[in-house]
């Protein structure tokens, strides 16, 4: 073979030609579904237990991010609870489990190694909403308590009804938080003082506040029109190019953690690639012709 030849066969296809639909996997704790095209709807499913975080809970959430943000149908991600309240937190009987499985063992370096995968496992189920490329918005209605905090923290949009209520409430149990609130809420409020008050009493932040705070940035009156709103917020964002707002997901999350020169830097380079997309071709004709929506093949 030639270098032409080799050229020829390494040239890239269309990607839409190749795209696969992939079938969501079900879970025991999570609702899964398509309300609009490209839009999932990931439910929280433990009610009768107050959507309480047990290890199934836990795992399913990261491997439910992962998945999604791998599979093309899905570009926006709306994430609520069934039942009466958002989450109670950490399930309490779960940790019973836990100091059974501690007791089995008199030694603490064999303790430690159990607490230290058991924390970085609940770490990254709570990060799998920051790691997946995919906009997520969170909707809170009634409580919002303790791992509850961690896991809306690592959204990216967040609206609340006006009966809801949050709590960074590990102080309460002994505990100083561990999975991501305590990294990750000084980003989204402005002030620190208010975070520490927060994080040091547990007290419970009324919605109204949380919205002054910039916690979140809607109140609805009840769950019905939060759901509605957001879905209809994610069916806009979906008619948007893939490649545009994964690349500002990307781009918002980097620059978070990073000065403004790195963050620069970062979307430079990842442009140098992306500009050359069909989708910002499309996308920029359209504009300028005020010509219809493009349709993008999925990424
Ligand atoms: C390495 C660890 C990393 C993770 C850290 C995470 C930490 C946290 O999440 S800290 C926060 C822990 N959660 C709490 O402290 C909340 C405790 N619950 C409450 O304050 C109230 O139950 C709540 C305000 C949520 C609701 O109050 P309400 O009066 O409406 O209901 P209750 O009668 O209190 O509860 C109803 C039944 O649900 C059970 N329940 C409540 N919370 C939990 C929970 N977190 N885990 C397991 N079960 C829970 C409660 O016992 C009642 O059960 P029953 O008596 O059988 O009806």
């Amino acid at each position: 073979m030639n270098l032409t030849d080799l050229i020829k066969r390494m040239e890239m296809k269309p990607v839409r030609k190749m795209a696969m639909s992939t079938k969501p996997t079900e879970f025991k704790t999570l609702n899964l579904s398509v309300p609009k095209p490209f839009v999932f709807h990931v439910e929280m499913n433990r009610p009768d237990k107050l959507n309480s975080f047990n290890n199934e809970l836990w795992r399913d959430i990261q491997k439910c991010f992962s998945e999604l943000d791998q599979n093309e149908d899905c570009r926006v991600i709306v994430l609520s609870a069934a039942g009466r309240l958002f989450t109670a937190g950490l399930d309490f009987n779960s940790m019973i489990e836990l100091g059974q499985q501690l007791a089995a063992h008199e030694d603490v370096a064999r303790r430690c190694k159990i607490l230290k995968n058991l924390i970085v496992e609940f770490q990254n189920s709570m990060s799998s909403l920051e790691k997946c490329v995919k906009p997520v918005i969170c909707v809170v209605h009634n409580a919002c308590i303790g791992a509850g905090m961690n896991l809306i923290t690592s959204a990216d949009i967040r609206y609340c009804t006006e009966d809801a209520y949050f709590s960074v409430k590990e102080v309460d149990i002994g505990l100083a938080a561990d999975i991501g609130v305590l990294q990750r809420l000084p980003r989204v409020i402005g002030s620190a003082s208010l975070v520490n008050e927060l994080a040091f009493t547990g007290r419970k932040l009324e919605a109204q506040e949380a919205r002054e705070c910039g916690l979140v940035n809607r109140v609805f009156k009840d769950k019905d029109s939060m759901l509605k709103e957001a879905i209809e917020i994610a069916e806009e964002i979906s008619s948007k190019s893939p490649v545009a707002v994964q690349g500002t997901k990307r781009s918002i999350v980097y620059s978070r953690d990073h000065s403004v020169q790195e963050g620069l830097d970062h979307i430079a380079l990842w442009n140098q690639t992306m500009l050359q997309s069909e989708d910002f071709m499309n996308a920029s004709i359209a504009q300028a012709t005020k010509g219809s929506k493009p349709v993008f093949a999925k990424l």
